[in-house]
């Protein structure tokens, strides 16, 4: 079949589709038309469908062929059904052997970017359920919660037809190290609010601690009859992740004794964490290439070591590139050389013709698309030029993936659970509840692109709950005071399958693009001395592989963006504990990122006091779920107030340049950080804040002393929103 976009290859318009299925529309989405054979078509969910009337039918078929992955044709993953440029294709053998593998063999997988990892493990978990393991005697840890999500997603795919498999499967829980660990140490008598009080880091030495001390016996007995562990992205465990990996695997199948096995897979040319992890006695901890040498040489003979070669994501030239890349950054050159051929790589790809902006994505290749960032500025600055001015949010979703702006739980908790009075609701009270809630006539309309099944929905509260997820009741505290834990719901952030994702590369790990943009920025950018977020600091080793993941992460096309395009660079500054923003003083205006966790007030959406009373604060509610992707993007505006003393500022949504409906409030902490950025250099705090943008609209929670009028007192969870952006604002000199 051969596709053509409308006009030669370039996308005239974007259309508002209505998307059905089962006769009902599920959504309405808005995307570029493109000609297929025989009439219009548009990608929906990465496959092409015919577009009749301003719709789409979701039971018909769809247009193009569904190929192992499931995208669509005529698209960049066309040019993947080449030959590839990589010849090494000879791992047919390993990749049986890892299938197959009984329990108990200890296995190491070494392999590039694109070969299969996660599939294999995936593949991995899949053939020891059939072989007879119950989910609870495998433990399934990685690095990411973007690695987790996928590997989730995959388990789905591998199961077959076999429905015990597909059942055992959706049993397995696959955590991450800070989830897991969190997990054991709440067995263990931690309690939350202490847990929660400490980083991750400093929960996962304690963990590790226990296991070499004193509570070995009580760790090894809640860690229960595992028979197989399985640990992706080993690369990245430097520091104590590593530290925890090597006590677990001591632990759980001590070498020269058999028992329990374990597969372990990775990537050294991806290792992109911890080169430079410290302990608490300010040690340096080992190199990542030190944590395989002593697996290797703890287990000898006992380890099988296996190799994948072949590149399933990556088209024939950049299959190639990813090769020659991998071959140098694992060869013995000096890292400063290795990160010049990788900068060089770079700067050798072809850039996009057209300057970047709202129009830029409506254009070029259909399939998903992400753009790549070395900072957290960088992204914040790529997102900024593509909204440009508009008010409202762009037709195609765009998402940042960025430290520090992690998105709201989903708002489908919220919008099940508010008015719940429950403390401990069991599974037939949430059949009831789920029923009436979808039973609301609007409401259901709403609900449909937000809410998983009922059975899926009660998995996965019980799972971030920190209970089994076959569990017959579940704690809604417990649910609260881990709903801001970042991986409490892998499954409901958005997958990056439609749309454009501006990501750091950091969080870009693990996954794949049909269209990769890189942005190139400067040395220079971002490092302005020490209070910066400084590339800089980061070792050539560590920045060789970060720009290597980069350019593994493209399947069909990749390209450069010139860092000049988001001149002028962005440059942060340190405010209180660790936290970091973007800030400029220019031509009489500052520009401050803001959106950070903790800068929106959780009682702003539903305090009475602020929306004219409960019926108020109910309408808000209601706005927000009715409108809840609509929102996405939207310009807020930022409006100063005063309570209890002190400056507050109420957020509106924008139309045109005034503000609109009220939605919420910044907390103290945005005040705070206002105030040590002007009051030092004299100037008092803004009357407005211009150009920040909704992230989305999710639940939100929050333990502190604060009175709430019901549903919310008993439930205390409610919809709300998250933010984005660099705020403007002219700041006036304070009157002496
Ligand atoms: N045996 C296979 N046959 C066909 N497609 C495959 C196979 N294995 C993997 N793929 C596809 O290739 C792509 C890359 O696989 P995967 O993400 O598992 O690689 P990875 O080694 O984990 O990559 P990375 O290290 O870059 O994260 C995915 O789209 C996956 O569905």
């Amino acid at each position: 079949m051969s596709w053509r976009h409308w006009n030669g290859g370039r996308t005239l318009s974007t259309v508002k589709v209505v998307v059905r299925k089962s006769g009902q529309v599920i959504e309405t989405v808005a995307r570029p038309l493109r000609e297929a054979e025989g009439g219009p078509a548009v990608v929906y969910r990465r496959r092409f469908w015919r577009y009749a009337a301003g719709s789409i039918d979701l039971d018909s078929r769809p247009l193009a062929p569904d190929e192992g992955n499931g995208r669509p044709a005529g698209s960049a993953q066309e040019e993947r059904s080449e030959p590839r440029a990589v010849p090494a294709t000879d791992d047919a053998g390993d990749r049986e052997a890892i299938r197959t593998a009984s329990a108990g063999v200890r296995m190491l997988v070494e392999a590039g970017p694109g070969t299969g990892k996660t599939e294999m493990a995936a593949q991995r978990i899949a053939g020891l359920i059939r072989a007879g393991l119950s989910p609870g005697q495998l433990l399934v840890l990685s690095f990411s919660r973007s690695a987790v999500r996928t590997l989730t997603r995959r388990l789905s795919r591998v199961a077959g037809p076999e429905d015990r498999v597909l059942e055992e499967l959706r049993h397995v829980s696959i955590r991450t190290f800070d989830s897991w660990v969190f997990r054991m140490l709440r067995l263990l008598g931690g309690t939350p609010s202490a847990l929660l009080a400490r980083e991750h880091d400093a929960n996962i030495a304690e963990l590790t601690a226990l296991i070499a001390g004193s509570r070995r016996d009580d760790v090894r007995a809640l860690a229960g009859d595992r028979r197989h562990l399985i640990v992706d992205e080993f690369q990245d465990l430097p520091g104590v992740r590593g530290e925890l990996v090597l006590a677990l695997l001591e632990l759980l199948a001590p070498p020269g004794h058999p028992g329990c096995g374990f597969t372990i897979l990775g990537d050294p040319a991806q290792a992109i964490y911890g080169f430079a992890a410290r302990n608490t006695a300010g040690a340096v901890f080992p190199g990542p290439a030190e944590y395989w040498k002593r697996v290797l040489s703890a287990y000898g003979a006992g380890l099988d070591v296996r190799t994948l070669r072949r590149n399933y994501r990556a088209n024939a030239p950049l299959a190639g590139l990813s090769a020659k890349l991998r071959g140098v950054l694992l060869g013995p050159r000096p890292d400063e050389e290795k990160l010049r051929v990788i900068r060089e790589s770079i700067a050798a790809l072809p850039a996009p013709t057209q300057p970047i902006g709202p129009d830029w994505m409506l254009n070029g290749d259909a399939g998903n698309r992400a753009v790549l960032t070395r900072t957290n500025g960088e992204a914040l600055r790529v997102m900024q030029k593509l909204f440009g001015s508009e008010v409202e949010g762009p037709m195609i979703p765009v998402r940042l993936r960025a430290g520090g702006h992690a998105l709201l739980p989903p708002a489908w908790i919220a919008t099940l659970l508010r008015r719940l009075r429950s403390p401990e609701p069991t599974r037939s009270q949430f059949t009831k509840i789920y029923a009436h809630v979808t039973g609301q006539g609007d409401m259901a309309t709403h609900l449909k692109s937000l809410l998983p099944p009922e059975d899926v929905a009660w998995a996965r509260l019980a799972r971030a709950s920190g209970a089994a997820e076959d569990t017959s009741s579940i704690s809604v505290s417990d649910l609260r005071a881990r709903l801001n834990w970042p991986d409490a719901f892998p499954d409901d952030q958005p997958s990056g399958e439609e749309g454009v994702i501006i990501s750091t590369i950091h969080q870009s790990k693990g996954m794949e693009f049909d269209i990769v943009t890189i942005l190139d920025a400067r040395d220079d950018d971002g490092a302005p001395g020490e209070d910066s977020e400084a590339p800089a600091k980061t070792s050539a080793g560590e920045e060789a592989s970060v720009g290597y993941v980069a350019i593994t992460r493209a399947g069909g096309v990749l390209e450069r963006m010139d860092g000049d395009a988001i001149h002028p660079p962005p440059r942060s500054r340190k405010f209180q504990g660790e936290r970091q923003r973007l800030c400029h003083w220019r031509a009489g205006w500052v520009n401050l990122e803001m959106g950070l966790r903790g800068d929106l007030d959780p009682f702003g959406f539903v305090n009475p006091v602020l929306h004219d009373g409960a019926a108020g604060v109910e309408s808000l509610q209601e706005f927000l779920l009715e409108n809840a992707r609509r929102l996405e993007g939207h310009k807020v505006m930022l409006c100063k107030q005063m309570a209890h003393g002190k400056a507050l500022w109420n957020v509106h949504l924008q139309r045109g340049s005034s503000p609109d409906r009220l939605i919420g409030r910044t907390a103290h902490q945005l005040t705070y950080d206002l105030m040590r950025l002007l009051s030092e250099k004299g100037y008092s705090l803004p009357k407005t804040i211009m150009n920040l943008r909704i992230a989305g609209v999710g639940t939100v929670t929050s333990e502190a002393e604060f009175e709430l009028e019901e549903p919310d007192r008993s439930s205390r969870l409610w919809l709300g929103v998250s933010l984005f952006g660099m705020g403007d604002f002219k700041p006036l000199r304070k009157k002496s």
